[in-house]
């Protein structure tokens, strides 16, 4: 649905984004991730053709940005980080304004318009001035002007900065309302949040992407496990090494006296059953008790702060 190939931005001699390619599919959440200065508002500024690449192509659908912003556009509705609000304005009129603006049909708009107020849950202050709104229900009428004329991608720049945590959660909710109609993009500094709330995350660092990660992605058949037992290194890897179920075993330094700590790759499972019982026996039979085993994972934690 959003496909950027080799943009790289600059700003003057500052690169804002250095050639990156990525693509985020139709009907999916998505998280762009990175710290400060990462290069994730040049991203969507890019995208909603706010302006164009210094090099590289921006396709939104089947369109090129450059080619056609005007349809491009029409497919996109953006919160960007400080929402455009009539401050003057009460939350109603502002959104049938917006409506003019996108070309709704005039006689659909006012439908339209309560549509909107009741999924973004903003009916209690429909009549209220924007100005005298707490920044909770700012953000919510920024998401609000962003859905007028039902644009197929949305946009979000940084959804929920500023917010108090109750506001937190609520916006989070109707990102996740959000996600099952339209494909959606937003940025966060928040790991936490880009995990909860995505299918998958690209993760930005100084202009650069460095990672996209499928976060549905099932669990696979191989698991690294690492284990701690009282005996000599050697003795253990030798008798580890034996299982049918390992496929790579070395020793790492343990923390503990009179132990070894392996990190093993093993099949999760084989017609021998679960290789953590394998191990288990295994390492019961020959006299060498468990001090600790687990599963090794790469949290997106430890990505991020590999990457970053
Ligand atoms: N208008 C500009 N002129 C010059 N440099 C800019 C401009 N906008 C952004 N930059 C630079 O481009 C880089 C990427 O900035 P960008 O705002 O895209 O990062 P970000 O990930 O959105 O950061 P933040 O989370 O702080 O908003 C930074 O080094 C920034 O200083």
């Amino acid at each position: 649905m959003i496909r950027l190939e080799h943009v790289t931005k600059m700003y003057g001699s500052i690169p804002g984004l250095r050639d990156v390619s990525l693509h985020v599919p139709k009907g999916q959440i998505v998280g762009l991730l990175g710290r400060n200065g990462a290069g994730k508002t040049t991203a969507l500024n890019l995208i909603t053709g706010y302006f164009p690449p210094t090099e590289g192509t921006v396709r939104i659908g089947d369109k090129d940005m450059l080619a056609d912003p005007r349809a491009c556009k029409r497919m996109i509705g953006y919160l960007p980080e400080k929402p455009p609000l009539y401050d003057e304005m009460t939350v109603e009129d502002f959104l049938s304004f917006v409506c003019e603006l996108r070309e709704v049909v005039r006689k659909a708009s006012r439908a339209h318009v309560d549509e909107i107020i009741e999924l973004c849950a903003l009916k209690e202050v429909r009549h209220r001035v924007i100005g005298h709104l707490s920044k909770g229900y700012r953000q919510r009428v920024g998401i609000a002007q962003a859905l007028c004329g039902s644009p197929e991608i949305l946009i979000l720049d940084e959804p929920t900065v500023g917010l108090d945590p109750r506001q937190t959660v609520e916006m989070r909710e109707l990102i996740r309302k959000l996600g099952e109609a339209h494909t959606v993009l937003f940025s966060s500094h928040i790991l936490s949040e880009v995990q909860q709330l995505c299918s998958r995350v690209i993760i930005l660092n100084e202009g650069r992407m460095v990672q996209s990660i499928d976060l549905t992605e099932k669990p696979k058949d191989t698991v690294r496990l690492r284990v701690r037992a009282v005996g000599r290194k050697e003795a253990l890897l030798n008798a580890l090494k034996g299982l049918q179920c390992v496929q790579q075993a070395e020793s790492v330094n343990s923390p503990e006296e009179g132990t070894a700590e392996l990190v093993l790759t093993c099949l999760a499972a084989d017609e021998q059953g679960r290789a953590t019982d394998q191990i288990f026996q295994l390492l019961a039979g020959i006299n060498a008790p468990i001090r600790m085993m687990g599963e090794e994972r790469d949290s997106l934690e430890e990505i991020f702060l590999r990457n970053t």
